[in-house]
């Protein structure tokens, strides 16, 4: 769970106005409901209902209106469900879990916790339409056959990895399109070969070994959009023409610019070395400041 202030304020008062008016990441997980989607980031503040949070997740995942849906509470993997009601609020349920569940997400340890998205039938009995453990599985085959090129790569529902491929280009689609992909934790768009990339300004899983071997060797496009991929390109084009390569990285102060070249680095020095560590990625990475100064 991530929280953002919604403004200033001085002293216990302003502290809690802060807090009240703070902006959280509830991660609805829809299981079965939505194929293909691990869980939905829902912006929620302290008073969000249980309602509000569900109607989102609907809209965001494109859900068949007709259905009913409740959201469940899990407190360990595998364990006892808690339905929420309508009125109950998932931020409030969230600031009572220990501290891991809430700031450790991406690693292990709270991932036991966690917001299920539930079908409930017409006579109010709950459609749990298998376990959350299977479901996982499946899902987690499913990525590893897209990975190898055996499924074909989905694209977030509604939404275009490419912007040279959105229906009606205009200045509307355009930012709907970024914002909705954002708000999927998904940061990086293609247009073209150009990839446009959104400061989420917290640490987001996708830079780990897995995601350098995943995007080793293939075509720009063919994968979702991501800073390895641009690196990937540019060191395949290298080896192939032999010639030297160059990537532009442009955007106004603080939008990411440092962050943007140190992964590329990493996924090149990754690249050329294969996993053996020669530290060469270190000592590129610490003249960047040098580097800096000149600019
Ligand atoms: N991909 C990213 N994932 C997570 N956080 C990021 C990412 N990109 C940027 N940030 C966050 O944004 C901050 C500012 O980014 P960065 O220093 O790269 O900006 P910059 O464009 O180089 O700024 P300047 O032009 O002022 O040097 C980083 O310290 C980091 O917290």
């Amino acid at each position: 769970m991530n929280a953002r202030d919604g403004g200033g304020g001085e002293g216990t008062l302003g502290r809690r106005r802060r807090f009240e008016n703070s902006e959280f990441t509830v991660r609805i997980y829809p299981g079965a409901l939505a194929e293909g989607t691990i869980y939905c980031p829902v912006s929620a503040r302290k008073n969000t209902t249980a309602a509000e949070a569900i109607e989102r997740v609907i809209e965001r995942l494109r859900l068949d209106r007709t259905k009913c849906y409740v959201l469940a509470e899990v407190k360990e993997f595998g364990g006892e469900e808690w339905i929420l009601n309508p009125s109950d609020c998932p931020v409030q349920r969230m600031l009572l879990w220990p501290r891991v569940a809430l700031e450790q997400r991406a690693l292990s340890g709270g991932d036991d916790y966690r917001f299920l998205l539930r079908q409930k039938n017409l006579d109010g009995s709950i459609h749990y339409g298998g376990s959350l453990q299977m479901w996982l599985r499946v899902t987690e085959e499913r990525r590893c056959m897209v990975e190898r090129g055996l499924l074909p790569q989905p694209e977030p529902r509604g939404d275009h990895a490419d912007l040279c491929r959105l229906p009606e280009l205009n200045e509307r689609t355009l930012l709907d399109n970024l914002r909705s992909r954002f708000r999927q934790e998904c940061i990086y768009t293609y247009v073209g070969t150009i990839l446009i990339v959104i400061n989420p300004f917290k640490f987001l899983p996708i830079y780990n070994p897995k995601h350098v071997k995943m995007y080793d060797n293939h075509t720009l496009g063919e994968m979702e959009p991501h800073i390895y991929a641009v690196a990937d390109v540019a060191y395949h084009a290298m080896l192939q023409r032999r010639r030297n390569q160059c990537v532009v990285i442009s955007g106004e102060s603080g939008s990411g610019k440092t962050q943007s070249t140190n992964f590329l680095i990493h996924h090149l020095t990754a690249l050329s070395q294969k996993g053996f560590a020669s530290g060469v990625e270190q000592i590129i990475l610490g003249a960047g400041p040098v580097l800096e100064v000149s600019k």
